[in-house]
């Protein structure tokens, strides 16, 4: 007949829970009960003492849930009890001297804030699940990135190929590549600047999460500035001021378009990143400095020409030069340039506000 033998038990606990390693292999005959706060434990195995019936019993420090769960491996059976209320236990068992054969599982063991760390944790990710749960997936997401993945690389290879040809022209001609940058690069600027009416599209139509304002500001100055300042006036052409215009805006541009394109395939480079929402410091002012000089030179150009000026009526005689128009779009330039910095630093420290909040 086999004796009745004590297996090593070891215990760890959570907020909510009670776990119970049981070291018996090939456990057979379970018999695992909770009773008036008691567990009692009955199997036939392979223990610490070869082949035998094992048992033992467990009178909790606190009240306990009847319905118990386990689970026997090759190697041992895993117990879980749950407390009947939600708190730390000072120890298992109502005696206060610890059965001999029963240890802490350091496997599983935690202490209570680590515990309390450990829930808080698990409800973060529950909930993180139900809200993301909630939100109607985009049927058009794969097709939205795509479209724009394409764009901003486009844009990314025509500002990247007026960057490099202006530098090496640089390099090569000196102070005389700065009088004939409109004849070389204009063409890839005025692709470049017309596609990028799309950038005021993109977040109308809800294609990307931005506003509209400070794009549309963005697109229409710049190309007020290209398409009639620079493009209608042939005496701009050859202005040096051109060069630091075409510059200062492909300067800021390979570095954007990549950052979005990256974005798009969920990638973020932190020196890019960080070049993006820092070189417009500097750039935005001097490229305004640059646009503004150029309307100031184009003023007595549309004077002398009467180009783009607008008839009075036949009594007044005359007709009002297209340079009055520009007076007033040098007021809004600056007001548009105030507006935009505003918006382009609130979205850095956004940006950089965010990503320290995550690393934490
Ligand atoms: C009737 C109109 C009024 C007329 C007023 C006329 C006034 C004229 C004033 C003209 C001043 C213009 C001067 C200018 O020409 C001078 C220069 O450009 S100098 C060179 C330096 N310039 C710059 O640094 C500016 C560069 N431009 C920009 O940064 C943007 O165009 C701007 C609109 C200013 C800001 O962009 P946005 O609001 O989009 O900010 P974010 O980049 O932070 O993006 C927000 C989120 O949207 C996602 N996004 C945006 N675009 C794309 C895209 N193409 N593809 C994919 N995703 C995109 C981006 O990833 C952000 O998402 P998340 O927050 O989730 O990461």
């Amino acid at each position: 007949m086999m004796q009745t033998l004590t297996p090593h038990v070891y215990w760890a606990q959570r907020h909510g829970e009670i776990y119970l390693r049981v070291e018996l292999s090939d456990a057979r005959n379970l018999l695992i009960l909770v009773e008036e706060n008691t567990l009692t434990f009955s199997a036939q195995g392979h223990g610490a003492k070869g082949e035998n019936e094992y048992g033992f019993s467990l009178e909790f420090l606190k009240p306990v849930k009847t319905e118990v769960s386990h689970r026997s491996t090759q190697r041992q059976v895993n117990i879980t009890v749950r407390k009947q209320e939600h708190g730390w236990w000072e120890r298992l068992t109502m005696q206060e001297r610890k059965p001999v054969f029963l240890a802490p599982d350091f496997d599983r063991w935690l202490d209570e804030s680590d515990a309390e760390l450990e829930l808080r944790e698990k409800e973060e990710k529950l909930n993180r699940i139900s809200v993301e749960s909630r939100i109607p997936k985009d049927p058009y997401l794969g097709l939205k990135k795509g479209y724009l993945f394409m764009y901003n690389l486009v844009q990314f290879l025509g500002f990247s190929w007026i960057f490099v040809n202006m530098t090496v022209r640089l390099f090569i001609l000196g102070q005389d590549s700065f009088y004939d940058t409109f004849h070389t690069i204009a063409d890839m600027m005025y692709f470049c600047q017309i596609l990028a009416v799309l950038e005021v599209v993109n977040p109308a139509l809800g294609i990307v999460q931005t506003g509209v304002v400070p794009p549309l500001i963005q697109v229409f100055g710049r190309n007020f500035v290209l398409f009639i300042i620079l493009g209608v006036l042939e005496d701009m052409h050859n202005k040096p001021v051109v060069f630091f215009i075409f510059y200062a805006w492909s300067c800021i541009e390979i570095f954007r378009y990549p950052f979005y394109m990256l974005a798009c395939i969920d990638i973020k480079w932190t020196l890019l990143t960080w070049l993006r929402y820092t070189i417009w410091m500097p750039l935005y002012p001097l490229g305004v400095i640059a646009e503004a000089v150029a309307v100031i030179q184009s003023m007595p150009v549309f004077d002398e020409t009467g180009v783009l000026s607008v008839p009075l009526p036949k009594a007044l005689g005359l007709s009002l030069s297209f340079s009055y128009v520009l007076h007033l779009y040098l007021v809004l330039m600056f007001l548009g340039l105030f507006i935009n910095f505003r918006h382009l630093y609130k979205q850095r420290r956004r940006r950089f506000r965010t990503k320290k909040r995550k690393a934490y």
